[in-house]
């Protein structure tokens, strides 16, 4: 399954592991996944409150977290997201205490062009991002070039973002006219606990 798209001049700073969840996990944890608490956001853009163009739920060690501007204690692991995270940490020697979820109900969710870096993740960190369900194109954009490397991401399949990622390139999964079913994302994170 040769799921790179694009071949660039610059390879992005990622792992990728496009069979990382035997077929038996990967329905099960979707299921699991989708019976969670989801929910849909605001954000400000221009000055007006819009609804998050995606649904979250977010999951982590008994921390303090601060997400967009606010302070929150991230809901206990599920077991499967437990496992999920121990096994992503077997596999790459990294550590991480905090999960986003990300679920994208149709081809009109999505996430815009960000890099995941804001004080509390920590400097150069990585970051794994596991799928579960429809198949989404993952765009990875270098920041001094422009240059734009896609990957698609099919149901448990794993991507890590490897230190530099964040600070060298930009990422994305952009609304999509094509019909798409439900996909959710999970992304582990390393995330220091918030100073009050
Ligand atoms: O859905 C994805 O593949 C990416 C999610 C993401 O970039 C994020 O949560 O910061
Ligand atoms: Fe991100």
């Amino acid at each position: 399954m040769n799921t790179l798209l694009t071949k660039g001049t610059i390879a992005p700073p990622v792992q990728f592991y496009p069979d990382f969840l035997n077929p038996a996990d990967n329905l099960d944890w979707f299921t699991k996944s989708k019976a969670l608490y989801w929910v849909r956001g605001e954000m400000t853009m221009y000055g007006k409150k819009i609804p998050v163009p995606r649904e979250e739920a977010l999951f982590g060690d008994d921390f303090r977290y601060e997400y967009r501007g606010a302070l929150i204690k991230a809901e206990p692991w599920p077991d499967f997201l437990l496992e999920a995270r121990n096994r992503i940490q077997a596999l790459c020697g990294l550590t991480f205490n905090f999960a986003v979820g990300n679920r994208y109900v149709t081809g009109k969710d999505s996430i815009g062009w960000h890099s995941d870096s804001f004080p509390q993740i920590g400097k150069r960190p990585a970051v794994a991002s596991l799928s579960l369900g429809s198949t989404r194109r993952f765009k990875l954009r270098h920041k001094a070039s422009g240059e734009v490397v896609d990957y698609e991401l099919e149901s448990g399949s794993l991507l890590i973002m490897l230190p530099g990622c964040q600070e060298e390139w930009e990422h994305a999964v952009l609304k999509t006219a094509r019909p798409v079913g439900e996909r959710i994302n999970w992304t582990f994170r390393p995330h220091r606990e918030a100073q009050l």
